[in-house]
């Protein structure tokens, strides 16, 4: 599948190249290529003069796209880090004719553009199949942030998954799906010896919680279903990023039609299903909060003045389930991979476990403040194994903006590589390739040490486009982590050691393990 799927891009590909070549060279001989940088005199900014990021030299027509579709397909996180050793902490990479991509790689120049220069690059890069269905034009991940409804987006997101109340209202639910989570992976029929596939298991926790916290509903197995197919879909390169010239032909024949197909599905689940169910349950009660969810929010946004539409909505909710769900799942399932794979520090987060928590059964949300090396596992685990490795962002600043000395003109598209500075050997002096949990837990001396941990420390990205899931999931991933752990013993299936598990990763929505994780759990009285 993934083999025929290359083919037809790089056919594709080929065919806009030689067309575009065509049209570029005869038809189109004023256009501004966006790799070039500005010069200086038509521009009054200081960094126009500055020079553009180096990078690979490119074909004139196709530029680096080979190697994009090439070796950086299957794991660009890991491809974009090891041109960096030749480029520098910032490179720039054309993709066929008129789209510039900008990486950055390094802690400082992350720094300097996630936070610093925040407002240059507020924006997204949006590929072209999330344009299916307007979802690019209602999600709050791809609209711009000077978007009025992006700004109320955030406002719910924040009042639902950051603030105290929010969490609040979080807390029991979720505390009542880890303790099922354990009851579960303890109970005769999974400890009877045979190995427990972590992902599913935690998965299905996670989106039993973020179901109830939206609508107050489990919808589990039938979201599964309906995401997996989009998710697929999304996670495939178009050829018309490239060449926005073939995006006739593309959405007519390729993914976009099929992506569309996938989505109506989804808002037809979420629009008819959730959203009409609770219209018809509160009609006639001038809408009344009764559940405590955000789907009350929501509702009672789309009765008032600052009116959230249907659609909104529906794009609301699958963005929600999309952002919260695999991406803390891969958390939970890397820490415990990490875990099994360094022995003294799986001793070391239990025995803190044992010494906190002693006879209690349940781990509970007030006890995670009694768990400083179980946060350190968390921090470390998020450190090397970021969710979301490459940041996606677009400069929007009329002038451009300069980044690590270069300029970067407006409309680049800027990948901030999180797995790369993770890794910053600036940054992270101290052994950064491995796994040292230790590292976050600092006396009051270190002080500075600490504030310097919170600038490097960056698998949420940094500034106004910053994970609004943070204080959430910096709640639930600990909490389940201690779940899985507390009482329950696991060992590796097979007889495999430690130092045979495999590793590796895996790009995709989410960087996951190349390997899923198996693990046999035995109840420890
Ligand atoms: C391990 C868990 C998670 C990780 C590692 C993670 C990571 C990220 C990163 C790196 C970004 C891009 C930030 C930027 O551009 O600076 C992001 C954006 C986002 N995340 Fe998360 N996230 C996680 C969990 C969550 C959860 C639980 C939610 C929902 C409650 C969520 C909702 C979002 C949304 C809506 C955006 C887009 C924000 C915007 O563009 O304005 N994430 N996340």
């Amino acid at each position: 599948m993934e083999f025929r799927v290359l083919d037809v891009s790089c056919v594709l590909a080929l065919m806009a190249a030689i067309v575009a070549g065509v049209l570029h060279r005869y038809m189109l001989p004023q256009r501004r290529r966006v790799s070039t940088s500005c010069t200086g005199g038509a521009c009054a900014c200081a960094w126009s003069a500055l020079p553009p990021p180096p990078g690979p030299v490119g074909n004139p027509v196709l530029g680096n796209l080979l190697y994009v579709i090439g070796p950086l397909r299957h794991n660009p996180h890991r491809g974009l880090a090891k041109l960096s050793g030749t480029y520098g902490p910032i490179l720039s990479l054309r993709l066929g004719l008129t789209r510039t991509l900008v990486v950055v790689s390094s802690s400082a120049v992350a720094h300097e553009a996630l936070v610093k220069k925040d407002a240059a690059l507020a924006a997204r890069l949006v590929p072209d199949n999330v344009q299916a269905l307007s979802y690019g034009t209602t999600s709050m991940v791809f609209l711009p942030s000077s978007d009025q409804l992006w700004k109320r987006l955030r406002v719910v997101t924040g009042a639902g998954f950051s603030s105290s109340r929010g969490l609040d209202v979080i807390r029991p639910i979720l505390e009542r799906r880890a303790r099922g989570l354990a009851e579960h992976l303890r109970s005769p029929s999974c400890s009877g010896g045979r190995p427990v596939n972590i992902r599913d298991a935690v998965n299905t926790t996670i989106l039993s919680v973020i179901s109830n916290v939206l609508f107050s509903e489990d919808v589990v197995a039938d979201f599964k279903s309906l995401i997996v197919p989009v998710l697929e879909e999304w996670s495939k390169p178009s050829v018309c990023d490239a060449f926005p010239l073939l995006a006739p032909l593309e959405h007519l024949l390729g993914s976009r039609r099929r992506i569309s197909a996938h989505l109506a599905k989804l808002y037809k689940f979420f629009d008819q299903g959730i959203i009409e169910r609770r219209l018809a349950a509160s009609s006639g009660e001038d809408h009344a909060h009764h559940h405590n969810d955000l789907l009350d929010v929501l509702l009672s946004k789309h009765y008032s003045m600052s009116k959230l539409t249907r659609q909104e909505i529906t794009t609301f909710l699958t963005d929600m389930f999309i952002a919260a769900s695999d991406t803390s799942t891969v958390t939970v399932q890397w820490a415990m991979a990490r875990l099994l794979f360094h022995p003294e520090k799986m001793k070391k987060v239990k025995a803190e476990l044992a010494t906190q928590l002693g006879s209690q059964n349940f781990v509970a949300e007030s006890d995670l403040n009694k768990l400083p090396y179980l946060h350190g596992v968390v921090k470390e685990t998020l450190r090397l194994h970021p969710a979301v490795p490459l940041i996606p962002r677009e400069v929007v600043a009329e002038d451009g903006v300069s980044l690590g000395g270069f300029h970067v003109p407006k409309g680049t598209g800027v990948v901030v590589n999180l797995w790369a500075i993770g890794r910053d050997k600036a940054a992270w002096p101290d052994r950064p390739e491995e796994f040292i949990p230790e590292r976050f837990l600092a006396d009051g001396a270190q002080k500075q040490q600490q504030q310097q941990l919170k600038e490097d420390f960056r698998p949420f990205g940094a500034g106004r486009r910053v994970c609004p899931g943070t204080d959430y999931t910096m709640r639930s991933v600990p909490l389940l982590l201690a779940s899985l752990l507390h009482k329950i013993q696991w060992v590796l299936p097979d007889g495999l050691k430690p130092e045979d598990m495999d590793l590796g990763d895996r790009y995709g929505t989410v960087l996951n393990l190349a390997t899923p994780l198996h693990a046999v759990p035995v109840i420890m009285c």
